[in-house]
């Protein structure tokens, strides 16, 4: 490649990746994809779930070695055979899950897994002080830190900070960030995008992965979108929009849901809600929810949303109040009479509550259906086959192959099975579910959505929390805004994102 005589520095490539193509048995994962990432520049990586970037980022990080394709640093060609060996020749990686260790401080967990830092180069150059560090964390925005706080009282912000300033302190060319912002509030990722912007200015190419299209445009100067294992294109991001990248990823325009005229069953007693509470993270929050209607609750990390929704699933075990669902009073603190209740809770942590990951995509879709699809004791293969097929389609999943391993899924289409699974029982009668679409790409979103719909269509109770504005408007019936633990307000679910914004951020004070 003919490059570097008269392009400017800053516009030549550090990474080259060349027709770069890996498969899974006979599942094509990445084919035949190039792009190229220069110095000081901000590239944003976007797909729908499936589409192969997790896939690019490992064999960009040594994790996978490619079939075929080139990667070259700097006109070279890098020998990237473990995680380690791209870390030494430049290539750091922020990952999806944070991967730092609670109990540590920042400066212990700063030097951990570094090899320019860590321990094992500790004879061979001095150990970063304590006075890099904080130049460390004064350039990804965190001036003034104590570097012996211990992480678990950080937030969750703040932890994918000192997540940028490790990878920093690895003096990286090629700085990969996985979802950075996907588990954070607007504030928090608005830090992030600062970081990643001051990472940018010190000369290292920065590869951003981001389901977030609107943030993936206002930070990143180009885009490489992939779509079924193949590029579909690299564009300017000046020069595209939301809807073009849609298109790209799907290949073919998004449908929007139309607005839902809720059932608003006044007949079929729902959920009632008087005073819950827990300890100081929830004052108490009083609801009378109608049978067949989506509440959501809207507020950000730590505005009490999620604890109304841990209480109501018996999640909470200091959570006091009175709930009835249906007609009977529900005990508290107690997830196993929440389940009797048909109270179905989807926490937003579904990796501890687990799929089987190594059962196949059937039995997971299957595994709460046993019962439904089971006479005298055998199931009938028919209509588990007939079942799984129409589960498999609407949450829009790749047909072929539904025998395969959850394992061998991408991280959002496993989300969806997990959903999917939770959602289709016969016996819910209320749905609490948080940040239903949380790293789940836009198709599946609306088929989330649709299932979601689906439910309070058959009349179960529904009430899910997010920070999402979009989500907020497009699902719910009626939102209820939440701030420190306290309800702010009520609305229809016509409300503007903008009023909800304000709710969610500006008011300090909120009446419960
Ligand atoms: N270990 C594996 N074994 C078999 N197939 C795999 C494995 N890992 C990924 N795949 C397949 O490779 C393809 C690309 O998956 P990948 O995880 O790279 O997608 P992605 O774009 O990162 O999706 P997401 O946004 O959901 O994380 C998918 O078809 C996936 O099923």
């Amino acid at each position: 490649m003919q490059q570097g005589i008269t392009e400017p520095l800053e516009r030549q490539p550090v990474l080259t990746v060349d027709g770069l193509t890996l498969r899974f048995g006979d599942n094509l994962a990445v084919d035949n994809v190039s792009f190229s990432v220069a110095r000081g520049e901000i590239h944003g990586l976007v797909g729908h779930n499936g589409a192969g970037k997790s896939t690019v980022i490992k064999m960009l990080t040594g994790q996978l070695q490619p079939d075929s394709g080139t990667i070259g640093l700097d006109s070279e060609a890098a020998r990237l055979r473990s995680r380690r060996a791209a870390q030494r020749q430049g290539i750091s990686l922020v990952d999806q899950e944070l991967s730092l260790v609670p109990a540590l401080s920042i400066s212990e967990n700063m030097r951990l897994g570094s090899v320019r830092l860590g321990a094992a180069d500790a004879g061979i150059r001095p150990r970063l002080t304590h006075v890099l560090e904080r130049e460390l964390l004064t350039s990804v925005g965190l001036p003034g830190v104590d570097v012996n706080t211990r992480v678990e009282e950080l937030t969750l912000g703040q932890r994918q900070l000192v997540e940028i300033a490790r990878a920093l302190g690895q003096r990286p060319r090629v700085m990969i960030l996985d979802e950075p912002t996907a588990t954070l509030n607007e504030t928090e990722s608005q830090y992030v995008y600062a970081a990643v912007r001051r990472v940018a200015e010190q000369g290292c190419a920065v590869i951003f992965v981001s389901h977030r299209l609107g943030e993936v445009l206002a930070l990143c100067d180009h885009v490489t979108v992939l779509r079924d294992a193949r590029l579909v294109r690299t564009c300017n991001s000046a020069e595209t929009d939301i809807a073009t990248l849609m298109a790209d990823m799907l290949g073919e325009a998004p449908h929007r849901l139309e607005r839902r005229v809720p059932a608003h069953d006044e007949e079929t007693p729902g959920l009632s809600i008087s005073g819950l509470a827990v300890g100081r993270e929830l004052a108490p929050f009083t609801l009378d929810a109608s049978a067949g209607t989506i509440y959501a609750l809207a507020g950000q990390v730590g505005s009490g949303a999620s604890t109304v929704l841990r209480a109501l699933g018996g999640l909470e075990p200091s959570a006091v109040g009175a709930v009835r669902v249906a007609t009977g009073r529900l005990r508290l603190a107690d997830p196993a009479a929440a389940a009797k209740a048909g109270v179905v809770v989807i926490s937003n942590d579904r990796k501890s509550e687990g799929l089987f990951l190594s059962r196949s995509i059937a039995t997971n879709l299957l595994a709460t259906r046993l019962s439904a699809i089971s006479r005298w004791g055998f199931i009938q293969r028919i209509r588990q086959r007939r079942r799984v097929a129409a589960l498999a389609e609407l949450v829009s999943l790749p047909n072929a192959g539904l025998g395969r391993p959850v394992s061998s899924l991408s991280g959002g289409n496993q989300q969806k099975v997990f959903i999917a699974r939770t959602l289709l029982r016969d016996d819910t009668r209320v749905l609490l579910i948080d940040e239903p679409t949380r790293g789940v790409d836009v198709g599946g979103r609306a088929a989330i959505h649709g299932l979601i719909r689906r439910a309070a269509d058959a009349g179960v109770t529904v009430l899910f929390a997010s920070t999402e504005l979009d989500e907020l408007v497009d699902l719910a019936d009626i939102i209820i805004t939440m701030k420190d633990g306290r309800v702010v307000r009520q609305h229809s679910g016509t409300v503007s994102a903008n009023e909800l914004m304000y709710d969610m951020v500006h008011i300090s004070e909120g009446t419960p």
